[in-house]
């Protein structure tokens, strides 16, 4: 099997090390292709590729026995296309799909937001697997990529075109859970990151901003409008963590010393974890904010129920974007509808 990561980014690139490092078969044959930018192909081609996460792992695989390329026809060959681009640049992805790679190829799609896996079945021919990650990556420099948080890596597999490469991702020691309704699953993963607008304006760690009752009365009336969009949309959201989403609301009201309770045992994060969009903010990139809570504002529009904060939020994002001046460490207050 010939695996390619397109856009090797933080989940891409950590995707990939743990590969690597787990299988000297896949550098050896030549069998795994990063397809990214140059400024990730030089750190890479300089310093190899390390993986850690919260749990202790540490694993280096030298430049040598990487495959780092920046060129789209490097996926000619691939049996697997893992497909790790932010949201918007998805329907480019699609086209680079269509031009470079076999009729064969199946394309996992490892990316946040909920249209993704329609709108490649919409432009290319190839088997689309919708797939979900529920753990958190931060890029910290040198080729170095952290895991912050918990959780296996959902995926479907309706025709049991995925044997191969789930085996692969276990053997790696990134568990995968294979789910018949992958819908509810992204629905679900969308609740979850409604926060990464929050923690990318908080400017601070996800586990501090959470242990902020401020920052989680914010997060409970974002979660309260999107659960009701959904409802209304007939949707009941998976649920992907350890928290049931209708539940969410409540638990973010929860006094300081409850919710620290309850998180102990619910809550495993990386104190320096941050969400993928306070690293778009930093990096002065386009964020995913429209297919996040700009989705939930989306829906409401169409069932006419009202998304305030939820809107707030996605203006606030917007601005933010055009100012490339990276997090604007709001209070929660700011976050708010005055
Ligand atoms: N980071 C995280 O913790 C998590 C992220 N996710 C999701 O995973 C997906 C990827 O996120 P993440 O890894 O953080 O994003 P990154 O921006 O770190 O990685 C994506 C990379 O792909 C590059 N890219 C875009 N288009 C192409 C192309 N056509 N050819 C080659 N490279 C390309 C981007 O370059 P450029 O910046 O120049 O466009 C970027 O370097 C997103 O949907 C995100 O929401 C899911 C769970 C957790
Ligand atoms: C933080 C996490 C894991 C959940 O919100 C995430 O998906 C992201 O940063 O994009």
């Amino acid at each position: 099997m010939k695996i390619a990561v397109l856009g090797a980014g933080s989940i891409g690139c950590y995707v990939a090390g743990c590969l690597l490092a787990s299988d000297p078969t896949l550098s050896a044959a030549n069998a795994l292709t990063l397809i990214g930018r140059q400024r990730l192909y030089d750190d890479i081609t300089a310093n190899g590729l390390k993986v850690t996460d919260w749990q202790g792992r540490e694993q280096l695989t030298k430049p040598e026995h990487i495959a780092f390329s920046i060129e789209n026809d490097s996926l000619v060959d691939a049996d697997v296309i893992l497909l790790c681009v932010k949201s918007q640049d998805t329907e480019q992805a699609a086209a680079i799909i269509n031009q470079h790679a076999k009729q064969s190829a199946v394309v996992v799609s490892l990316q946040n937001g909920v249209g993704n896996a329609h709108l490649l079945r919409q432009h290319i021919k190839q088997c689309v697997i919708a797939g979900m990650v529920p753990f958190n990556v931060f890029y910290k420099g040198n080729g170095h990529f952290h895991c912050g948080t918990e959780g296996n890596i959902a995926l479907e597999d309706p025709n049991n075109q995925c044997s191969d490469i789930i085996k692969a991702l276990n053997n790696a020691s990134l568990p995968v859970t294979v789910y018949n309704d992958m819908k509810a699953v992204q629905y679900g993963k969308l609740i979850m990151n409604l926060n990464n607008a929050v923690n990318a304006l908080s400017g601070i760690p996800l586990k501090s901003q959470l242990g902020d009752r401020q920052y989680r009365l914010v997060m409970a009336k974002v979660l309260s409008e999107a659960l009701a969009v959904l409802k209304a949309e007939g949707i009941a959201p998976a649920r992907t963590g350890k928290v049931i989403p209708k539940l969410m609301p409540k638990i973010m009201k929860l006094p300081n010393f409850l919710f620290n309770v309850m998180a102990s045992s619910t809550l495993k994060i990386d104190p320096e974890a941050r969400s993928s969009m306070y690293e778009d903010l930093a990096l002065g990139r386009r964020t995913e904010i429209d297919y996040l809570n700009g989705e939930i504002v989306r829906l409401g529009e169409e069932n006419h129920i009202a998304t305030p904060v939820n809107k707030h939020i996605v203006n606030l994002i917007k601005q933010h974007e055009v100012a490339k001046k990276g997090s604007p460490h709001l209070p929660a207050n700011a976050l708010l509808l005055k």
